[in-house]
């Protein structure tokens, strides 16, 4: 496989465009006043930046290009993704971006911490180690990791704005002597080799356009001896990219999670193994018997919610509550309060919730892969 192109890093760049765009709204309590504080012309064009990608590009007719298009522009393509996604991913979800399992009766935000707890159990994190959050979001998982094991976390980002909204989250918690937080690219990181006791990677890498080339940068930075743990977004071996519903599901998930090239199972396991490193475990935890799936807080199966202090939580992700947030936020957008392309941005986000839903009950796409991997000792 021909190793993927790098895009050219430009903070500089970033750094002024973060200003432009969110200006101070990263100081904003929540995610839906943070969104009505952007600057109308930026978001413009972070809009037309992420959907020239998308617009008019069916699944029937994906070609080689397009996909190629896309991995060529991954980073601005990511990047721009949170620039747009993250106040309401804030709103409607909570500071870490990501799936859980549910045990039986288990709240919604409980699970959450608990699926953290058990990557950071199973890589063996331990009090004091020097520990990689690959693609922390606004650090969630970062702070409850540390909190759970006494850590130092580094969280790596290429999205300007989550940086500052993680930094402002660890200093009001009491944190920052044991988080920060970097910007760059994770397919070109600049810590020096050999340099984290430990490395985590939760729903993040799949933005990667070659896992092999950020597995590989991971395992750079990774101590000889040191373990790598991640939950992988993937396909399963059932997708068939011939097949036009699977194919229209791949997609569906991609633009709306803002991916470029996501893999099936067996290529995320040959890019972990082709990276150098010794793969102790992979499973993939969706498979477990549990009798609440992963996917039934954006599904809005409220027979399935563990506890009744959830019901904000997933009245938010049901149809309904998508949809009346979605008309309210068209409103705005429409008498000017909310910048053009707020509309566009929560309507992708839905049809990447249905299709990451409609992914789940199919087995054709899991959202936690779990791989723990050991970077040889010589
Ligand atoms: C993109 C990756 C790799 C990980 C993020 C996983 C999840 C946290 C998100 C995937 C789909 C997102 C949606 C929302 C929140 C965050 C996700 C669950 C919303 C519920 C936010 C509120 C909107 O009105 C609807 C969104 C649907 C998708």
């Amino acid at each position: 496989m021909a190793p993927a192109m790098l895009e050219t890093e430009d903070h500089t760049r970033d750094a002024a465009f973060n200003k432009a765009m969110h200006k101070d709204s990263s100081k904003a309590h929540g995610g839906f006043s943070a969104m009505l504080k952007k600057d109308k012309a930026a978001q413009k064009a972070a809009v037309d930046e992420y959907f020239k990608h998308w617009d008019n590009k069916a699944a029937k007719d994906e070609s080689p290009e397009t996909r190629e298009a896309r991995k060529a522009e991954y980073a601005t393509l990511t990047r721009h993704y949170y620039n747009l996604g993250t106040d309401l991913y804030e709103y409607g979800w909570g500071q870490s971006f990501h799936f859980c399992r549910f045990a039986y009766g288990e709240p919604f935000y409980q699970a959450i911490a608990r699926h953290e707890h058990y990557l950071a159990a199973k890589i063996g994190i331990k009090d004091g180690d020097n520990v990689l959050d690959v693609g922390c979001g606004v650090g969630g998982p970062a702070r409850e990791i540390a909190k759970f094991t006494g850590a130092n976390i580094t969280g790596l980002n290429n999205n300007d704005y989550q940086i500052e909204r993680a930094t402002r989250y660890a200093k009001k918690e009491g944190l920052a002597d044991q988080l920060k937080f970097v910007k760059g690219d994770f397919m070109q990181m600049s810590f020096p080799a050999n340099s984290f006791d430990a490395v985590y990677a939760i729903e993040a890498t799949v933005h990667a356009p070659s896992l092999e080339g950020v597995y590989s940068q991971i395992f750079r930075v990774l101590k000889p001896g040191g373990v790598f743990g991640v939950y992988e977004w993937l396909m399963t071996d059932n997708y068939d990219n011939n097949n036009p519903h699977h194919r229209e599901i791949r997609l569906g998930i991609e633009q709306g999670n803002g991916i470029s090239n996501m893999v099936k199972i067996s290529e995320g396991i040959a890019a972990i193994k082709a990276a150098g490193f010794e793969l102790e475990l992979h499973e993939d935890l969706a498979k477990r018997p549990d009798s609440t799936p992963w996917y039934y807080p954006l599904a809005g199966d409220f027979k399935m919610m563990g506890s009744i202090w959830d019901f904000p939580t997933i009245a938010r992700m049901t149809w309904w509550g998508r949809g009346l947030v979605h008309r309210f936020v068209y409103v705005l957008e429409k008498v000017g309060v909310a910048p053009q392309g707020t509309q566009k941005t929560a309507d992708s986000l839905a049809l990447g919730a249905d299709c990451l839903v409609d992914g789940g009950k199919e087995d054709l796409f899991t959202p936690m892969y779990l791989m723990v991997a050991r970077k040889p000792k010589a």
